[in-house]
């Protein structure tokens, strides 16, 4: 039975000998293969240069895409076995970052961890080993990651829109050189209907271009299962992360550097005792990147001081990547994770002893039962919530019956990071926090452009926009319809009539602001509230009596003319967008690596090494 197999397998290919096919061969291999060799003398015409115009044209974009991708050659020093990636995970309160996290950790090491704390390491592949940091909403810690940072994920809520901290952050990374940015839309199982999904998408999309640079990955996440993003997506994001090529920044590589993932007081705890402020003795663990790091050197260690370094060591690496060249992917035994301070393994050996981490679970038991004057010490052990985090969800009122002063109220005048962006503050009441919604002033304008598409979308009747336009509600209608209004509303038109209109519903007005101002809005209607209270201060944007004027419709037709060019980049998008999703596609991105935003890096790296 095998011997036939392997007869079968390498038996040769037959040529046919007769029939049509083979003298069709024939007779063009005596002639010389006048067809097949050379399509263009064949058929010269379908080959010929149409128009000279167009032909320039292809040449010129062809160039320009090429020269696009070239970068100043750069000196690449990390080792053959370089350090895990650092990859931070950024983004506002309750976005989704430890569940991000967790559910790629799960993805690579099909292991699951509880809490994030701290670093952690994984193996990602054959030669590639991740670090992912949570990057917690206070502005020393994105300081101190937008300094070490290799990759950053950007976590933006889409329910809510753009907040303030992923700003903050941008403008942090700006000073040392950007890092690669990853948007990444939590939150998108929110909406209820298509088009408005499709239209944020959209917009924050073009926002996010606009803020990192044209064309940056923007990646999203649909929706939760059981308490953790869809497999599929989240296989997809971590392809993306490691085919990604890291371009070396200048900062990082002039600099010796090392993210402590574990720390050790060897101090001897009598000194301690009798004296709380003595000088201790720490040891820190972590990877050595950017330089070589030497004895005796000046260190900074961020929030506590200048340090000279005692003594430098080497350790065997706790998470190392496998042995010799592997040439299959890696089994369950070598994808190896690392949290120390997550307590991920619970033995830990070091250079001269071996540490046992015990859950503190029985201590806090046993200190419960103690006697109330220690009440007042372990209230404060058990607080969850900083002070900062108490004051910025305090509200005063100064007297009765007056609005609640927010303490974002005082200090927004003062955060000179942000100084371009306008921000908003919401009470959640949900997540029982203030939010810092961020408003552009182009949105409105963008908004407007996205409405104009639609509708042109709609009255063309295209067969994607159909199908979803037949999901939308009556209250999508509406909504609508007030969008045509703002739309309208922007023309700058002296008809009396709508003088005359305008006054009638500046008297309304404070009627339906006692309304909308109420601060109990449903999670999802969020946006659309926020979209009405803008249209609330500018007094012209409420004029609901022009929506059927047929000024407005020609307005609406003219630009839906003048959009047209516009559709077709949008639907370009919406390939590429379809594109990504699956492991070639990954590495199809990959080698394209188009990043003009790189350009305007290498500038600042280039400025900030002078
Ligand atoms: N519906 C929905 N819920 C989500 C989504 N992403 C996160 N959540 C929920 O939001 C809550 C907060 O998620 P976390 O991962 O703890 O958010 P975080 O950013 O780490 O929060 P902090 O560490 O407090 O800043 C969890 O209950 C998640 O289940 C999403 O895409 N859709």
């Amino acid at each position: 039975m095998e011997g036939k197999e392997t007869n079968v397998q390498n038996r040769k290919h037959q040529h046919k000998q007769s029939g049509p096919k083979a003298e069709r061969k024939k007779l063009r291999k005596n002639l010389g293969d006048p067809a097949g060799d050379d399509e263009r003398k064949r058929n010269p015409k379908a080959f010929a240069v149409q128009s000279a115009v167009r032909m320039a044209k292809t040449f010129h974009r062809t160039q320009d895409l090429k020269t696009k991708k070239h970068h100043i050659p750069r000196v690449d020093r990390t080792p053959l076995q370089p350090p895990p990636i650092v990859v931070v995970v950024v983004g506002p309160p309750k976005v989704g970052k430890s569940t991000v996290i967790r559910c790629l950790i799960k993805n690579f090491t099909r292991q699951k961890l509880g809490d994030i704390c701290g670093p952690v390491t994984i193996v990602s592949g054959k030669k590639q080993r991740l670090t992912f940091i949570e990057c917690s909403n206070d502005i020393n810690t994105m300081i101190d990651l937008a300094k070490v940072a290799d990759l950053v994920l950007m976590l933006i809520d889409a329910s809510f829109g753009f907040e303030m901290e992923t700003f903050e952050f941008l403008n942090i990374c700006q000073v040392h050189g950007f890092p690669r940015i990853m948007g990444v839309l939590t939150h998108l199982d929110s909406f209820r209907n298509n088009k408005a999904l499709r239209k944020t998408k959209k917009r924050l999309k073009h926002r996010f271009w606009t803020e990192v640079y044209q064309g940056a990955k923007l990646f999203y996440l649909s929706g939760m299962v059981y308490g953790e993003y869809q497999t599929q997506e989240v296989k997809n994001l971590g392809r993306f992360i490691s085919v990604m090529k890291f371009r070396p920044l200048v900062w990082q590589q002039s600099h010796s550097y090392v993210v402590a993932d574990r720390m050790e007081d060897l101090t001897d705890p009598d000194m301690v005792r009798l004296d709380p402020k003595c000088d201790r003795t720490v040891s820190l663990y972590g990877y050595l990147r950017g330089t070589f790091l030497k004895k005796k050197s000046q260190v900074h260690i961020p929030g506590v001081g200048d340090f000279e370094v005692a003594d430098v060591s080497f350790l065997p690496d706790p998470c190392a990547l496998p042995d010799g060249q592997k040439k299959r992917a890696l089994n369950e035994k070598e994808r190896l994770l690392y949290a120390p301070m997550a307590g991920v393994g619970g033995i830990v050996y070091d250079k001269d002893a071996v540490y046992i981490d015990f859950p503190g679970g029985h201590v806090n038991q046993e200190q419960e039962e103690v006697r109330p004057t220690t009440e007042m010490v372990q209230s404060l052990i058990s607080t969850h919530a900083t002070l900062d985090a108490k004051m910025a969800v305090s509200r005063v009122s100064l007297f009765t019956g007056t609005a609640a002063l927010i303490p974002g109220d005082v200090e927004e005048e003062n955060n000179g990071l942000t100084s371009g962006l306008q921000e908003n503050l919401f009470w959640d009441p949900k997540m029982q926090r203030e939010r810092r919604k961020v408003i552009f002033a182009e949105e409105e304008e963008d908004d407007d452009d996205d409405d104009d598409d639609d509708d042109d979308d709609y009255s063309e009747g295209g067969s994607e926009d159909e199908e979803d336009e037949e999901d939308d509600d009556d209250e999508e209608d509406k909504e609508s319809g007030d969008e045509e209004v703002e739309q309208e509303l922007d023309d700058d038109d002296d008809d009396e009539q709508r003088i005359a209109e305008l006054k009638k519903v500046a008297k309304e007005k404070p009627k339906s602001k006692g309304k909308q101002g109420m601060t109990t809005t449903p999670l999802l209607k969020r946006q659309k509230v926020f979209e009405e209270r803008k249209a609330e201060e500018e007094p012209v944007v409420e004029l609901p009596a022009f929506a059927d004027s047929e000024d407005e419709l020609e307005i609406g037709e003219e630009e839906g003319g003048q959009e047209c060019g516009g559709e077709d980049s949008v639907e370009e998008e919406e390939e590429e967008e379809e594109e990504v999703g699956g492991a070639a596609a990954a590495a199809a991105w990959e080698k394209c690596d188009i990043r003009p935003g790189d350009s305007g890096h290498c500038l600042r790296e280039i400025r900030s090494s002078n």
